[in-house]
C-alpha cells in the first residue's frame, strides 16, 4: 500500500505521468525480485510475505495455540490465516488429535477459501452488522484471540494514514474488549503517529502486558509496527472512546 502511495505521488510530481508510472512500477518490480521474504513467501506457498510477520511474532510469543477462536480483521489474501489455521488446528482440519480451533477472518477484499477458515469477504469490519455477523458465527461466546492487519489504502500523506489506520485499530480493540475473553489477546498494525501513545495507553489499561514488535520482515523503512496485548484483564473500565 506503500507502494501504491509513492507511485501515485511519483505520478503526480514526475516529468510525465507515464513515466512516473513505469519509474514507480520497475521500482516495485525491483524491490519484489530482491526482497528475500517475497521469495521464500513463494517458495513456502504463502499468499504474500506478510505470512512472515505473524510467524515471527508466533516464533517469539507463542499467541496461537489448537483450540483458540481467532477473529482475523483484515485477512485478504489470506497469508496470516494460512499461518493461523493449522497453528489453531482450524475445524480440526489440520490434527486429529488436538482440540479444533475456530477462525472467522474479515475483509474488504475477496479471500480465496482455506480449510477450516471462514472469511466474511466484501465485508467492512468497521460496520456493526459485519460485528454482528462475525459475533453470530462464533461458536463459543468469547474470542480467545482478535488480529487486526487491516490497512487503509495509504494516501501518502503520514498523519492522515496513521489516522486511518488508527481509527481500524480502535475499531478492532473495542471488538476485542466486548468479545473477547478474561485472559484473551489482541494483536493490531498500526503505523507510527501522534496518536501511538494514546493507543498503547489504553491498551496498558486493558491488558496485563503490552509489547511493541518490529518484526524482521516488516520493512525498516514503513512505520509499520504491530501491538501485541497480552492476558484481557476484562473491561473494568470505561472502553476507550
Ligand atoms: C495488509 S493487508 C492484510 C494482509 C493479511 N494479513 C495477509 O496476511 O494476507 C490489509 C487488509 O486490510 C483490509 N481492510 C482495510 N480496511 C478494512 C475494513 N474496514 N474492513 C475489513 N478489511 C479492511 C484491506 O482490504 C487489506 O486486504
Amino acid at each position: 500500500m506503500k507502494v501504491r502511495a509513492a507511485a501515485l505521488r511519483a505520478f503526480h510530481t514526475s516529468a510525465g505521468p507515464l513515466a512516473a508510472q513505469s519509474g514507480s512500477s520497475n521500482r516495485w518490480r525491483h524491490r519484489q525480485a530482491t526482497d528475500p521474504f517475497v521469495a521464500q513467501a513463494h517458495a513456502q506457498g504463502y499468499r504474500a510475505r506478510s505470512a512472515f510477520k505473524l510467524l515471527d511474532i508466533q516464533s517469539r510469543f507463542r499467541l496461537l495455540k489448537p483450540g483458540q477462536l481467532v477473529i482475523e480483521c483484515g485477512c485478504a489474501p489470506g497469508a496470516w490465516s494460512q499461518v493461523a489455521a493449522p497453528l489453531i488446528n482450524a475445524g480440526g482440519h489440520y490434527a486429529s488429535d488436538r482440540p479444533n480451533g475456530q477462525l472467522i477472518g474479515c475483509d474488504l477484499l475477496p479471500v480465496s477459501p482455506l480449510p477450516g477458515v471462514t472469511f466474511l469477504a466484501g465485508a467492512d469490519f468497521t460496520h456493526d452488522t459485519v460485528q454482528t455477523q462475525i459475533r453470530d458465527m462464533m461458536s463459543s461466546p468469547a474470542a480467545d484471540v482478535v488480529l487486526s492487519d487491516m490497512a487503509p489504502n495509504a494516501s501518502g500523506h503520514g498523519f492522515h494514514d496513521h489516522e486511518a489506520l488508527i481509527q481500524l485499530a480502535y475499531a478492532a480493540l473495542k471488538f476485542g474488549l466486548a468479545h473477547g475473553r478474561v485472559g484473551s489477546h489482541f494483536l493490531c498494525k498500526i503505523w507510527s503517529g501522534a496518536r501511538e501513545e494514546a493507543f498503547i495507553a489504553n491498551l496498558q489499561r486493558f491488558y496485563r502486558v503490552v509489547h511493541t514488535v518490529k518484526p524482521k520482515s516488516s520493512r525498516s523503512d514503513s512505520a509499520e509496527k504491530f501491538l501485541l496485548a497480552l492476558d484481557c484483564l476484562g473491561i473494568k473500565r470505561k472502553a476507550p472512546a
